[in-house]
């Protein structure tokens, strides 16, 4: 079964985020959104806004759709119906006004790409003449990026060599590279130890709240993110809320949207969800005896 957002959930309802682009198209436009794999229904009737400024939370247990919801905006997952546009065009491959830091994975042992080459793939799509001056301000753009996450001194080094963590912290640098109007980020924390959680939650919220770029922010863990958040997209088995997080994480909505009780607790600032693991799913009881 599929639901509709209540009214008041869909669209830009965040008066913080209307302050800061009182004017601008959203950089980020689902109209009756559905998505599809055969005739299971990820989502349906999706109607959403990301503003340029606006920090959005996804969030929704493992198979969910949030990476799928990602990749049709990449352009690579065509929507079974209903439309998309990202910075104000057609959704489409390759666009230069994205940045993307995918769900980590292993990269092969054997890899000899090295670190700054593959940040500099962040600036491929993008208009750079071969004149000298072009060249010096494309070094020194993936330099800037690469010495904002801490991965200069590995920079030369190549990927395969390279720990988990530091592998991420080019991929986050490679999304950043290119000042990105829109960047989406899937479960970009895992792999980073806390500094550099912070680090780059810091660095992803500057590119909304100072360069304007809309971040889509897939998670399952809000409570890191939670003090940058604007609103949060919440899906389980085709049904989904939008809202600010004092909206959509209360006991009220999530139960709703389980289909059985859900507990919030605000705790020192902190959100505690009983009912739910860490991947978003539900727990019975007795698993969390
Ligand atoms: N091309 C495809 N064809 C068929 N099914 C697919 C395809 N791509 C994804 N799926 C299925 O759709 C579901 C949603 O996948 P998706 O990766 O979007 O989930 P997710 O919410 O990001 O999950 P996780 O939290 O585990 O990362 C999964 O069950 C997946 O197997």
């Amino acid at each position: 079964m599929t639901a509709k957002p209540e009214a008041g959930h869909s669209g830009h309802d965040s008066t913080a985020v209307a302050d800061r682009a009182p004017s601008r198209a959203p950089a980020v436009q689902l109209r009756g959104a559905q998505l599809s794999y055969g005739t299971r229904v990820l989502w349906d009737g999706l109607d959403l806004d990301v503003e340029p400024g606006e920090f959005l939370a996804v969030l929704g247990p493992n198979g969910s759709g949030k990476t799928s919801l990602l990749r049709v905006l990449l352009g690579l997952q065509p929507l079974s119906s209903g439309s998309v546009k990202v910075a104000g065009a057609p959704a489409h491959r390759g666009s230069a006004r994205i940045g993307y830091i995918p769900q980590q994975r292993a990269v092969d042992a054997t890899l000899t790409v090295r670190g700054r080459d593959l940040v500099g793939f962040g600036l491929d799509g993008h208009h750079w003449g071969m004149g000298i001056r072009q060249r010096r301000e494309r070094r020194r753009r993936v330099d800037d990026a690469l010495r904002a996450v801490d991965a200069t001194a590995y920079a030369k080094m190549p990927l395969g060599l390279l720990s988990g963590g530091e592998q991420q912290r080019l991929r986050v640098a490679q999304a950043l590279v290119s000042d990105p109007a829109v960047l989406l980020c899937d479960e970009p924390l895992l792999s980073l130890d806390i500094a550099h959680q912070r680090k780059v939650s810091r660095l992803i919220s500057q590119q909304a709240r100072d360069a304007g770029a809309a971040v889509l922010f897939v998670t399952h863990e809000l409570n890191p993110v939670l003090p940058l958040v604007d609103r949060v997209l919440y899906l389980v088995g085709g049904r989904f809320r939008i809202g600010t997080p004092d909206e959509v994480m209360n006991s009220e909505t999530l139960s709703e949207l389980y289909g059985t009780r859900i507990e919030v607790a605000r705790v020192g600032g902190r959100l505690v969800v009983s009912g739910v693991d860490e991947e978003g799913c539900h727990v019975h009881e007795a698993e969390q005896a």
